[in-house]
């Protein structure tokens, strides 16, 4: 008999129509009860919040990822997160960087609210139990579980603002698939060592930087002027910004504020070719992030920075390296 808690914070999935629009208000229980029964699991539950996901704050990260662990703390197989779709890829990736369990903690949502005619989140939260309880899912980390499939929390990304198929985790694919009440494992991804990170301070201040045609340096100034102590560059292509902000990211790394380069294209790695572009950011000391989206590098620069805040560059190298 498998051992699963259930922790809801709101979402789509606990939404309902209300008079100014869509509305979290379903409890865990209720959740639980719409998933139908579930044969060989006992599941417990409670109540994080019920607000849409669009209005976490990293303090909310933070308290999510330390009630996980103290439901884990409780001896159950898995937990599983019932959240917004709009920011889980953060919250699953963030939880990941700090997880060093091998039960998983699964995150599942929904796209069309609770009490729509064909709601999807009864079907995706019995799903993610079924993957919280499998020996399948074990040293996987945080997964996102939706739409039949789980992705590992690296490179999971919102895909379609509204499509039941919510998620993708482009050139990397899905780790486990749903069969009925089999969960199947697909590939095993090698996940770097958890990062050591105090869960009770706050993260430091890190903005994500977006490039366009003839983008300038202001924002990057303006984002420095407001207390940000790392920034991710959402670069083009494969990691290439206009001149302007190279100039601007060779002075703010060396005055010491790290600076991490993203694609704002969704597939593919970055990587220092253009002698005027990626590689002249390298050169000035920026770092590259893999196929990482600029949401999780985001994290990721933050955590690295809370851990390490002199030397960023080695707990951001040993993470980026897999
Ligand atoms: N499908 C969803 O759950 C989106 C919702 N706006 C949220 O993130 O809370």
């Amino acid at each position: 008999m498998g051992r699963v808690h259930l922790l809801a914070t709101g979402g789509t999935i606990a939404s309902r129509q209300g008079p100014g629009g869509l509305a979290a208000a379903t409890p865990a229980a209720e959740l639980f009860a719409a998933a139908g029964p579930l044969p060989g699991l006992t599941v417990t539950t409670s109540d994080l919040g019920t607000v849409g996901s669009f209005a976490f704050t990293t303090t909310d990260l933070r308290e999510l990822v330390a009630e996980a662990r103290r439901c884990l703390a409780e001896g159950v197989d898995g937990v599983v997160v019932t959240q917004g779709t709009d920011t889980m890829e953060e919250t699953a990736f963030f939880t990941d960087l700090v997880h060093d369990d091998p039960r998983p903690i699964v995150f599942t949502g929904a796209q069309r609210p609770f009490d729509a005619p064909a709601p999807d989140g009864p079907a995706n939260l019995a799903d993610a139990l079924r993957v919280a309880a499998s020996p399948s899912a074990r040293g996987l980390g945080a997964l996102l579980c939706f739409d039949g499939v789980a992705f590992a929390a690296r490179g999971v990304r919102k895909i379609d603002t509204l499509r039941s198929g919510a998620f993708g985790a482009p050139g990397r694919g899905p780790v486990l698939r749903l069969a009925g009440d089999s969960v199947l494992p697909l590939t095993r991804p090698v996940r770097p060592a958890a990062l050591p990170l105090d869960l009770a301070a706050d993260l430091p201040r890190v903005d994500v930087i977006a490039c366009y045609l003839g983008a300038d340096a202001g924002l990057l100034r303006a984002a420095v002027a407001c207390g940000a102590a790392g920034l991710v560059l959402e670069a083009f292509g494969a990691g290439n910004v206009p001149p302007a902000i190279s100039e601007t990211v060779e002075q703010l790394v060396s005055d010491g504020v790290p600076v991490l380069v993203c694609s704002r294209v969704p597939s593919g790695p970055v990587v220092p070719l253009y002698a005027a572009g990626g590689a002249r950011l390298a050169r000035g000391g920026a770092v590259f992030a893999a196929d990482l989206s600029p949401w999780q590098g985001r994290l990721l620069l933050a955590a690295a920075l809370a851990v390490a805040p002199e030397d960023p560059r080695r707990a951001l190298t040993q993470q980026l390296a897999l």
